[in-house]
C-alpha cells in the first residue's frame, strides 16, 4: 500500500461560526463541526482510508475532530500523537476579536495582508495579556521562549515544516497511512510544503473545515497524487 497522508481541518468551531479570530484560543467544536467530523469519517470509510496513526495539535477542536472521526470509523485503537507544532497559527492581539470589526479598523488591504499574506504577523499580545499562552497550563513544560505572541504564516510554516520533515515523513516512509487533524493555517503551511507552493500561491489557498485532503506518496517521499474527495 502506497504511503498516504490525510489532512483534515477540524470541523466548524464555535468561533468559526461567530466569525471570531481563534488562533491558539482553545475553543470547542460547534454542533455543525461535530457533524462535519462524522461526514469526513464517512468519506474516509468510502475510500477505505483507515489510518495507521493519527496526529493532532494540542487544541481540542482538532483533537475532538480526530476522535469523532475515528469513533465513527470504529477505528479508535490507533495512536493519536499530539503536538503544539500543529497548533493553529497564533493570531496575536486579534485572537477573540470579531473579524469584521478588525477589518473595519485597519482597512481591507492591511487586513488581507495579515490574514492571507505570508510574512506579516498580526499585532503581538502584550507580555501580561491574560490570553498569552504562558498562562495556559497546557504549555507549562515548554520553553517559554518557544511560545509565540503572534505569528505570520511564515512563522507557522517554519514549525510545521520541521514537524513534517522530522515526524510525518519518517512515518510515511514506512508506507503508512497517516491522518493529521489540524487547522486552517497550520494546514495551509503544510500544503505549501507538500505541494511546493510559492508565497503568492498560498495567498489564495483556503482549506475547508471537515473535508479530507488526501495525498499518495512515491517511495522517494514526494507527494505524487492528490486523491479526489467529496
Ligand atoms: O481564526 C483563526 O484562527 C483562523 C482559522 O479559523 O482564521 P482565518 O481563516 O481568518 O485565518
Amino acid at each position: 500500500m502506497a504511503a498516504t497522508l490525510i489532512l483534515l481541518r477540524h470541523g466548524q468551531s464555535v468561533y468559526n461560526k461567530e466569525n471570531i479570530f481563534t488562533g491558539w484560543t482553545d475553543i470547542e467544536l460547534s454542533d455543525q463541526g461535530r457533524q462535519e467530523a462524522i461526514k469526513a469519517a464517512a468519506e474516509l470509510k468510502r475510500l477505505k482510508l483507515y489510518p495507521d496513526v493519527c496526529y493532532t495539535s494540542w487544541l481540542k477542536r482538532a483533537i475532538h475532530t480526530a476522535q469523532i472521526a475515528l469513533l465513527e470509523m470504529v477505528w479508535e485503537h490507533i495512536d493519536c500523537i499530539k503536538s503544539w507544532k500543529l497548533n493553529e497559527r497564533h493570531y496575536g492581539a486579534w485572537q477573540q476579536r470579531n473579524k469584521d470589526v478588525v477589518k473595519q479598523e485597519i482597512g481591507e488591504e492591511a487586513f488581507l495582508s495579515v490574514r492571507r499574506g505570508y510574512s506579516t504577523p498580526p499585532p503581538p499580545l502584550d507580555e501580561n495579556d491574560p490570553r498569552a499562552a504562558k498562562f495556559d497550563p497546557k504549555y507549562r513544560d515548554l520553553d517559554p521562549a518557544l511560545l509565540p505572541k503572534s505569528e505570520s504564516l511564515k512563522d507557522t510554516h517554519a514549525r510545521v515544516k520541521e514537524y513534517y520533515r522530522d515526524v510525518l515523513i519518517p512515518e510515511l516512509a514506512k508506507g503508512k497511512t497517516v491522518l493529521v487533524s489540524a487547522h486552517g493555517n497550520s494546514l495551509r503551511a503544510l500544503v505549501m510544503e507538500i505541494e511546493h507552493l510559492s508565497t503568492d500561491a498560498v495567498v489564495k489557498l483556503e482549506i475547508p473545515t471537515g473535508k479530507p485532503l488526501v495525498y499518495r506518496y512515491d517511495t522517494g517521499m514526494t507527494a505524487i497524487k492528490k486523491v479526489k474527495v467529496n
